[in-house]
C-alpha cells in the first residue's frame, strides 16, 4: 500500500468523516505496469492536500482518477462518503461536475480552434445552460482570473501560457466545483502569474470551503499552501 507522511497521515480514510472526496485502495494498471497500488487518500471541504513523489510514482494518474476521468482497476472514488460508479459523461452533470482539474499544459488542455470565451463556457455549453446565462457566467469568470475583453475574442495560439491558464482556471471553476485539483498547475507560469493563479484558487477555497489538491515539485509552494502532505512512494513494477 503507498504510505503517506505529512502533518497527517492521510492513508486509510477510517477516522474522516463522510464529507470529502476519497479514493479508496485504488489499483492502477498501464498495461503490465502498475502505477497505484490499493492507495487511499482523502480531500475535505476546505483543506488543500499537498501530493509529491518520484517522477512516475503516479500523482498525475491519482489526479485523474480523483477527477472522473480514469476509472481504477479497482478499488473505488466515493463524494461525501457515495460510492461514484463511472466515469466523464456516464456521470451526471451535477456528480461530474463537483470536481475539476487543473493541468500543468494549457495548451494541451484547450482547443486550439476555440476562443478564451469558448474555452471559458466549454463546461456550460456541455449541460445546457441557457445561452444568457453561459455569456454572464464566463464574463463573471474571465473578471475573476483578470482576462480583458480583448484576450477572450483570441485563440490560443494569440495568447502568452500564463493568459491560457488563467482561461482553464476560469474554466475549472465555472461549475463552482467542491474540490479542484492542482496538477503541477502554475508550473509552467512566471512568477507572478503563479502568484495571481495560486490567490484566485485560495479566494475561491475560502469562500466555497473548497478542498483542493495540490501536485506541485516546488516544495516552496508546498509549505506555503497545503495544510497537509501526502507522500506516493516509487510505483512497483509487477
Ligand atoms: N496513458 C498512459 N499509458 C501508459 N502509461 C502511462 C500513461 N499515463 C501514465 N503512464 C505511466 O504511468 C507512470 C505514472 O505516471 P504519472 O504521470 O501518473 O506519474 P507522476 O507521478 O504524475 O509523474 P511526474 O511527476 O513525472 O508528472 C509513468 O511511468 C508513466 O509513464
Amino acid at each position: 500500500m503507498t504510505t503517506a507522511a505529512g502533518t497527517t497521515d492521510a492513508v486509510g480514510s477510517a477516522g474522516h468523516s463522510s464529507a470529502g472526496l476519497a479514493a479508496h485502495q485504488v489499483t492502477v494498471s498501464y498495461g503490465r505496469q502498475r502505477v497505484l497500488d490499493r492507495v487511499d487518500l482523502h480531500i475535505a471541504p476546505g483543506e488543500t492536500v499537498g501530493l509529491r513523489g518520484p517522477s512516475g510514482s503516479g500523482k498525475s494518474t491519482l489526479a485523474r482518477v480523483l477527477a472522473l476521468l480514469h476509472p481504477p482497476d479497482s478499488g473505488h472514488v466515493t463524494l461525501d462518503g457515495l460510492p461514484v460508479a463511472g466515469v466523464r459523461h456516464r456521470l451526471p452533470a451535477a456528480l461530474r461536475t463537483r470536481v475539476a482539474i487543473l493541468f500543468q499544459s494549457p495548451r494541451a488542455a484547450t482547443d486550439p480552434r476555440l476562443s478564451l470565451a469558448e474555452t471559458i463556457a466549454e463546461p456550460l455549453c456541455a449541460t445546457g445552460t441557457p445561452r444568457d446565462q453561459t455569456a454572464a457566467r464566463t464574463a463573471e469568470m474571465a473578471d475573476l482570473v483578470g482576462l480583458t475583453a480583448d484576450l477572450l475574442t483570441r485563440r490560443p495560439h494569440a495568447v502568452s501560457d500564463g493568459q491560457l491558464q488563467r482561461a482553464c482556471l476560469a474554466r475549472a471553476l465555472t461549475h463552482r466545483p467542491d474540490y479542484l485539483l492542482c496538477d503541477e498547475a502554475t508550473a509552467m507560469l512566471d512568477a507572478s502569474t503563479q502568484a495571481h493563479v495560486a490567490a484566485v484558487i485560495t479566494d475561491y477555497q475560502r469562500q466555497h470551503c473548497a478542498g483542493v489538491l495540490l501536485i506541485t515539485h516546488d516544495p516552496a509552494l508546498m509549505t506555503r499552501w497545503a495544510t497537509r502532505v501526502v507522500d506516493l512512494s516509487a510505483p512497483r513494477h509487477r
